[in-house]
């Protein structure tokens, strides 16, 4: 069947009411390429007075949605949720690599904290006993063993300012996306695991407005406390965490390859994994281009 739906800019009332800006466009090429330009145009909202500053970039439809490493994100007008948070952060903590890692693990926690307080709020059950929501390390959105989302989360300088950066949290997520319509048999969308669901213009926002709340607070502990947030992020990633003692494949941005069990989440974020010969090797999410 020929879909006759009309692609509109999102309507983000909740998402208004706590954001510090919020642009939404019917179509665009990408939220995240957007939010790139606007932060290179000074376009962003940032008051250091006022904590963490979040600027949101919605689109109902992507011609050229971006995943990481600038492989395609494929969506559907009407059915997904593809926006973009940017947060402004001193650069002494987006450049330190003993905790920057965590900031990728902060846009997957905030999404999972997002969709679940959604989900009560909306009264919805699960269509199964066991459907939780989990993290595949670094990026991916797990939902009852099948992927529901993505984020993407990049650091991008701020014109004129060598003391704070923005960073680009972007999110993609399949709300009420047909069997048929998705990129992969590895893919699922929220409305075949839960019910009711709200209109998809009520649920976009209710998602994005707690998303914004729940980046802000976990941002501002983060850039508080790093070090010590870094070390309860990490207990908290292991209830969520889907990759540990999975045996996994991953590719590297070098070229290379690595097979073996993942044992660990490290406090930089990184995994551990044991190789077939039994030695460890650490990866970082910012080395590994694909994990399978
Ligand atoms: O799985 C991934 O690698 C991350 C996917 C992130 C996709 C989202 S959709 C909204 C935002 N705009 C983009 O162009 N990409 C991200």
């Amino acid at each position: 069947m020929i879909s006759m739906l009309k692609i509109a800019q999102p309507r983000l009332d909740a998402t208004e009411r706590v954001a510090d800006k919020t642009v939404a466009f019917a179509e665009i090429d990408s939220t995240h390429a957007q939010a790139r330009r606007m932060i290179e145009a000074g376009d962003i909202a940032h008051d250091d007075e006022r904590g963490i500053s979040i600027s949101v970039i919605a689109a109902d439809s992507q011609t050229n949605g971006l995943a990481r490493f600038g492989r395609p994100w494929i969506s559907n007008p009407g059915h997904s949720f593809t926006m973009s948070f940017v947060a402004v952060i001193p650069r002494t903590i987006a450049e330190d690599e003993l905790v920057n890692g965590w900031l990728s693990m902060i846009a997957g926690l905030s999404t999972l904290d997002a969709l679940e307080g959604t989900l009560d709020a909306c009264g919805a059950h699960s269509f199964y006993p066991d459907c939780g929501f989990k993290l595949k390390w670094p990026n991916d959105v797990y939902c009852h063993g099948l992927k529901l989302g993505g984020t993407f989360t990049e650091p991008v300088p701020l014109p004129d300012d060598d003391v704070s950066v923005a960073v680009v949290f972007s999110i993609g997520i399949n709300l009420m996306m047909p069997a048929d319509r998705l990129p992969t048999s590895q893919a699922t969308s929220l409305q075949m695991h839960f019910a009711p669901l709200p209109p998809i213009e009520t649920l976009r926002d209710m998602i994005a407005s707690r998303l914004v709340e729940s980046l802000r607070t976990r941002l501002e502990a983060f850039v508080e406390m790093p070090i010590v947030q870094s070390s309860r992020l990490r207990s908290e990633m292991r209830h969520v965490c889907w990759m540990m003692g999975r045996d996994v494949e991953a590719q590297l941005i070098d070229g290379s390859e690595v097979r073996g069990t993942v044992v660990a989440l490290n406090d930089d974020a990184s995994i551990s994994v044991r190789l077939e010969s039994g030695d460890m090797q650490d990866l970082l999410a910012s080395e590994v281009s694909v994990l399978a």
